[in-house]
């Protein structure tokens, strides 16, 4: 099966998303023409230096690029402060320059994590993404958002930093456990929900044979991903607009995220996956979208096994808690939310202004309080 490309056209910060089988063994042919010495730093985690290590070392030396791997461990708390002052001192040892391109390996944490220690090491060096999870292949791997979490909220401290390639080997996601997988795929959802109801359609038909492993869906769903954030990151690289359509569903999934203090009680896709549906409640509930459409996207999701109602967390939460956590939003303006919200499957729209208190009333409902 031949690779596909996807272009994210940013001037002179433009790049290649490469997709296809069995890519990281042609990882050196493929970042050689980036490389301005024959000697890389890896940053990758546990999980992903034993499942699939040997092959991109291998993948690398195959062109003579020789690489120092870097394991961290593998979770979401390791989007930290601690975490970045080791991985910037390491990077330092190893004597990484400016032009040097580091390789971050592995999913969202890891790209994340090491994309923001690149735009400050040295102020700003290079770095290229080789994602591991469905979730990093069709989202946090393209479009330069970076960053770490802290106790006020996600990804609060961070810095827009693009990669100058991107390599998406959907080999690699055998090794994914089928928990990673499904949570990545509501990045994927979020794509046909945003603005493509034909996506979406194709998914409720398609998800399974994704999650069985047929390459033809998961190179399909990668591919109409990534065209559909390239298209947005490059009308709008840092935020100003049009960006803040990709963040459906996060307001109320990072709130989630925080309260749990990023735990693998609840993974990033799964907080989307139940802010997505609130999105869509809520909307509902306001008289923007049909209700058909909210009960469809809950039904899509409840039925691939992600949570689509605050009950399924099984927690103690309120809405003043939620509320709390969501007015850190970073795209809160004049201390007033800005929500994505939906006036149907493929029509999201940014709502600035979104009363705080009518959302927290919202949330008391789907609480019960
Ligand atoms: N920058 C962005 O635009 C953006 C977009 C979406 C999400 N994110 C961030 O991404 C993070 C979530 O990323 P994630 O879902 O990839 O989580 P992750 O990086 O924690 O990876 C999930 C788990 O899978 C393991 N793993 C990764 N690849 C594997 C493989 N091939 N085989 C076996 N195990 C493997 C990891 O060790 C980890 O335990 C969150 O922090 C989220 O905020 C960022
Ligand atoms: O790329 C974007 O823009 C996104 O919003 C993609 C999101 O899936 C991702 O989780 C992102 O990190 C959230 O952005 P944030 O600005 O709310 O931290
Ligand atoms: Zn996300």
């Amino acid at each position: 099966m031949t690779a596909e490309t996807v272009r994210v056209p940013l001037s002179d910060r433009s790049y290649d998303i490469t997709i296809g089988a069995n890519l990281i063994e042609q990882a050196g042919a493929l970042l050689g023409p980036h490389l301005k010495r024959s000697r890389t730093a890896v940053v990758t985690d546990e999980n992903v230096f034993v499942t699939q290590g040997e092959r991109l070392r291998e993948g690398l030396a195959a062109s003579g690029i020789e690489a120092d791997f870097i394991t961290l461990p593998a979770g979401e708390a390791t989007k930290s402060f601690a975490e970045l002052e080791k991985l910037t001192g390491r990077l330092l040892d190893l004597g990484v320059e400016r032009d040097d391109v580091v390789i971050a390996f592995g999913g969202g944490v890891i790209g994340d994590l090491t994309g923001f220690a690149c735009s400050v090491l040295r102020r700003g060096c290079r770095f290229a993404q080789i994602p591991t999870t469905l979730l990093a292949q069709v989202d946090s791997a393209v479009g330069g958002k970076t960053a770490i979490n802290v106790a006020q909220g996600k990804n609060l401290i961070g810095a827009f930093h693009q990669p100058v390639a991107v390599i998406a080997d959907i080999t690699s996601l055998d090794s994914l456990p089928m928990r990673e997988l499904k949570a990545g795929y509501a990045e994927v959802v979020k794509y046909g929900l945003i603005s493509d109801p034909d996506f979406f359609r194709w998914l409720e038909e398609n998800g399974p044979a994704l999650f069985e492993g047929n390459e033809g869906a998961r190179i399909h769903a990668i591919k109409k991903s990534c065209e559909a954030k390239a298209a947005i990151v490059s009308a709008d690289e840092k935020e100003k607009g049009a960006r803040a359509l990709l963040n459906l569903g996060h307001t109320f999934g990072h709130a989630f995220e925080a309260y749990f203090g990023y735990s693998n009680k609840l993974l990033h896709g799964e907080g989307v996956a139940l802010g997505m549906a609130l999105a869509f409640d809520y909307s509902a509930s306001e008289g923007l979208c049909p209700a058909p459409d909210a009960e469809r996207v809950k039904a899509h999701l409840k039925n691939t096994g992600l949570p689509s109602e605050i009950s399924d967390l099984n927690s103690e939460i309120t809405a003043d808690i939620i509320a709390k956590y969501m007015m850190q939003d970073k795209k809160v303006e004049q201390g007033k939310l800005t929500l994505i919200l939906a006036k149907a499957i493929g029509g999201a729209f940014i709502a600035k202004d979104s009363d705080l208190s009518t959302v927290t009333a919202f949330l008391k409902e789907k609480t019960g309080e």
